[in-house]
């Protein structure tokens, strides 16, 4: 790097963003064009800094003082993500807002080295005070040296608190994201042309499994045709559609429930949010009770089933180029790490803001556990009565009564733990784009539900030994399932946990640890192996005559698996080498000696 004042691989001081602190960092690279260096602090995060915020250490001197307090414990006006200290006792929620470091807490050895390693100099003594690291920490550091990740943490969420300065933050936090984001250059699904594919099929994808699955040999070698666009977009369930998106936000903003706080953003502030998905749903079911009572009949949604399925797709589309068109002016610390690609297909599709708000309602929140989970139940409801109704049923039959039962269940567990939500990887890191939009509000609703539309047309016998052994399915995938991410939770949570302290766990550089055994020393993601133990139970009531109720499970084994590999990648990024002897420790990915 000829003409500039540091060279990569040199060792400085650099101040951490926001704060008046500074910390032994590499140097990695340096962008000419937008003049900023990326330097690695010893704790792993990976930064962009100004000459102005890095000096030679040569004007530090040692310490008197052998420890200080790591970044995670100071009370500074850091930016780091290690500020999650903060407020332990009001946070609940998942991992990601761990209060303190498992590290800190199980792993003393490693948090002095770390905290060693971390010794911030504030600025006013910064020309008299180097910290040195004791001779005895020094083989231990090399060997944690080793679990350092040297790779750039491009969309790790948390690595880039602050691009600059406070000035230059400041300045950023006005300008419109598009003129300061930085460029994504990793795109996912393939890029702009996979995208744009995905956007185009996955729609009429959706169409045609509902018109094969209302056909009596709903056979996918001979789908019929897909009716006429304008018999499908019927203003009226247009106007229901808006309305059931309305109901929902109105219960959205209820003053019940209780406020907790969420992910961390990156300028240092945390976003609050209302647990009242529980009260949204039992007064969904009054208000739909109400209206039942009053005449309303529900098996208006079977008879409409397309027109409806169309109304939301339009609206998604209308959400997602809102969503879009307002992405452009916001502030650069409130875009999601992978947003910004500058191609408008990819970033309409992926979406570019995190956590957009209107009036205190988090859009991305709101849509992923609303409008679909309890639309999809709803639905269920309604093709429950055009199955009694068809077929003159005084009760559904055992299939449907199993599928409904199944899939309520579902949506309330995850009622029930609404907080754990907070911390999924769509949360924390996915931009809100259509991706999510028209996943949330027609995928879910649709096609989750195709098992109790195929049911209304195509009626299965149950024997009793039948019902029993899917039940039991059920049941193992939902314990599976639950403990896997309860006990993910908990750890995340409080990592000296009693009811934890039988598990092996391994440290990581970041002061987190990884569990690796129990549930999560059987594969990598238990969870996912229950939730898909679980989407087997969902299609057996289906029985065996065609695929088409197996969907679900095709669909949730392609995402998961797709998932994974995203999510294995960030954590290979975030843990290093730690995550690669957790890798090596834990051979499978979620099915036990198959994947
Ligand atoms: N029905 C559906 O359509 C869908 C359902 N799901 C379900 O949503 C749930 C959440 O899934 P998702 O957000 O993808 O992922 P996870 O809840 O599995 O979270 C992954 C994160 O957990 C942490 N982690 C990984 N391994 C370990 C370990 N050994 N010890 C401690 N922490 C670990 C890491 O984050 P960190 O270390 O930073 O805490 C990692 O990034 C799952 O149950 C999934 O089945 C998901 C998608 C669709
Ligand atoms: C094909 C396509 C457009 C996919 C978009 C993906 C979304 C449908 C899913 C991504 C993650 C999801 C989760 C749930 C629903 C499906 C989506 C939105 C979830 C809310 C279902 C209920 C669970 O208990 C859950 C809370 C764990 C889960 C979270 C992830």
């Amino acid at each position: 790097m000829p003409g500039i004042r540091f060279q990569s691989g040199d060792m400085v001081m650099g101040r951490w963003p926001g704060s008046s602190l500074f910390y032994e960092v590499k140097v990695l690279s340096y962008d000419a064009k937008i003049q900023l260096y990326t330097v690695i602090y010893k704790d792993g995060t990976e930064l962009e800094l100004r000459e102005a915020d890095m000096k030679k250490p040569t004007g530090f001197k040692p310490s008197r003082r052998s420890r200080s307090r790591s970044p995670s414990r100071r009370r500074s006006r850091s930016r780091s993500p290690a500020r999650t200290t903060r407020r332990s006792s009001s946070r609940t929620t998942s991992g990601t807002f761990a209060t303190e470091t498992p590290a800190a807490r199980k792993e003393p050895k490693m948090k002095e080295v770390l905290e060693i390693r971390l010794s911030p100099v504030p600025d006013h003594v910064s020309n008299h005070v180097y910290l040195q690291k004791p001779a005895e920490a020094e083989q231990e550091n090399k060997v944690l040296e080793s679990r350092y990740n040297l790779r750039r943490r491009k969309d790790d969420g948390d690595a880039k608190p602050a691009e600059q300065t406070e000035d230059k933050e400041k300045e950023a936090e006005q300008k419109p994201a598009a003129a300061t984001a930085s460029i994504t250059t990793d795109l996912e699904f393939g890029g702009r042309l996979g995208v744009s594919c995905m956007m185009l099929f996955l729609p009429v994808a959706v169409l045609g499994l509902m018109v094969v699955c209302s056909q009596e040999d709903a056979s996918l070698m001979s789908p019929p045709p897909l009716p006429a666009l304008d018999s499908l977009l019927d203003p009226h369930v247009f106007g229901m559609v808006v309305l059931w998106f309305l109901f929902q936000a109105l219960l959205y903003v209820l003053p019940v429930g209780k406020v907790v706080e969420g992910i961390p953003l990156k300028n240092g502030e945390w976003l609050k949010y209302r647990m009242n998905t529980l009260h949204a749903f039992v007064l969904t079911v009054a208000a739909l009770g109400a209206a039942v009572h009053q005449g309303v009949d529900l098996r208006y949604i079977h008879s409409h089933f397309l027109q409806l399925a169309v109304s939301s797709l339009l609206f998604s589309v209308l959400l997602s180029v809102y969503l879009y068109v307002r992405s452009r002016w916001a502030p650069q610390d409130q875009l999601a790490p992978g947003g910004n690609s500058g191609s408008v297909i990819y970033d309409f599709f992926m979406g570019n803001e995190l956590n957009p708000r209107i009036k205190g309602i988090d859009l991305k929140y709101f849509c992923e556990l609303r409008p679909g989970l309890i639309g999809w139940l709803v639905i269920n409801a309604a093709m429950a009565l055009a199955e009694m109704k068809l077929h003159s049923l005084d009760y559904p039959s055992p299939a449907m009564i199993l599928v409904n039962c199944f899939h309520l269940f579902y949506v309330l567990d995850a009622y029930w733990h609404e907080e754990a939500v907070l911390g999924y990887m769509d949360v924390t890191h996915a931009g809100f784009g259509f991706m999510l939009v028209f996943g949330d509000l027609m995928w879910v609703p649709f096609t989750f539900s195709l098992q109790s539309y195929y049911l209304v047309h195509h009626p299965n016998h149950l024997s009793l030994p039948w019902i029993v052994g899917i039940v039991t399915l059920n049941v193992i995938g939902f314990c599976i399932f639950r403990k896997a991410n309860s006990q993910k939770n908990a750890f995340r949570r409080n990592p000296s946990d009693p009811t934890l302290s039988h598990l092996k766990t391994i440290p990581t550089a970041t002061g987190k640890s990884l569990l690796v055994s129990g549930l999560w020393g059987l594969v990598r993601h238990p969870n996912y192996l229950g939730d898909l133990i679980m989407a087997l139970a969902w299609s057996l009531p289906c029985g065996f005559t065609h695929i088409l109720p197996y969907f679900y499970v095709i669909y949730l084994t392609t995402l998961l698996v797709h998932r994974e590999a995203r999510d294995e990648a960030q954590c290979r990024r975030k843990y290093g080498s730690a995550w690669d002897d957790y890798c090596r420790e834990v051979r499978y990915r979620i099915i036990p000696r198959v994947y």
